[in-house]
């Protein structure tokens, strides 16, 4: 799979034309991206990049690549991220690495967004990864209780033993939601749940998304709202 996540970022580098303010997303995937950015940059391409996590603030400053923050930026021209699923609506399930509330800031405002993956996370319905929820702690029971109660099968993520908390402060908490067949309805109800800032449903937002298949890449693009795959086969 790293070959393919390598493929993929890779290939998203490519999207990146001089003078752009991008969105760096987080992930392993986008690790590769910001290495291969990091290179375009030393040979002098210019751009400027809104990080999306600490995690990815740290690795893209260490690698030269010039940084500013959302409100510096405004609307960014291109984001590159990546997700842990995604179906053939161009529905994202995001937030394994607990980034998901900034990301989903960044991908609000971004005129392109470009989401890099390998094969594993192309699948037929979401929810095989648990959907990540971001809960300010003061929530955290009552959320917990609700999530419970609407058959979600709740667990708050831990890290070392102790409640993981966000770049925001924020727990997350994990959810079951393979038997859901309505996710827009059951994204909308979490939102209306007090306490839950955002969650890891990314609708109506991928625009492009380069999956790495071996040694290929192959291209999905979104043209209109849910609507199935266009797709391009490139040999990288
Ligand atoms: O949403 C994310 C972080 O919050 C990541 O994009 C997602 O977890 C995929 O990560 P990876 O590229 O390591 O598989």
């Amino acid at each position: 799979m790293e070959l393919e996540k390598k493929k993929a970022a890779e290939e998203a580098v490519k999207w990146v034309k001089n003078g752009m303010v991008l969105g760096l997303g987080t992930g392993s995937t986008v690790e590769f991206m910001i290495q291969a950015l990091a290179k375009l940059v030393a040979k002098g391409l210019q751009v400027v990049g809104v990080p999306s996590s600490e995690r990815t603030k740290e690795l893209a400053g260490n690698l030269g690549i010039p940084l500013t923050t959302l409100d510096e930026a405004g609307i960014l021209d291109l984001n590159i991220d990546g997700a842990d699923e995604f179906d053939s609506n161009f529905r994202l399930i995001k937030g394994g690495g607990g980034a998901l509330l900034r990301e989903k800031i960044i991908a609000f405002n971004s005129k392109v967004n470009l989401i890099i993956a390998d094969s594993t996370k192309q699948v037929e319905k979401l929810g095989k990864f648990k959907l990540p929820i971001e809960v300010i702690p003061f929530a955290k029971k009552g959320v917990l209780m609700k999530l419970e109660h609407m058959n979600l099968h709740p667990v708050l993520r831990l890290q070392s033993g102790k409640p993981f908390t966000t770049d925001e402060n924020n727990l997350v908490i994990d959810v079951d939601i393979f038997a859901i067949e309505d996710v827009e309805a059951l994204n909308h109800t979490l939102m209306e749940i007090p306490g839950v800032v955002e969650t890891g449903l990314f609708l109506n937002l991928a625009d492009v998304i380069l999956m790495g298949k071996d040694s290929k890449v192959l291209v999905f693009e979104n043209n209109s709202v849910q609507t199935s795959f266009r797709v391009h086969t490139k040999n990288t």
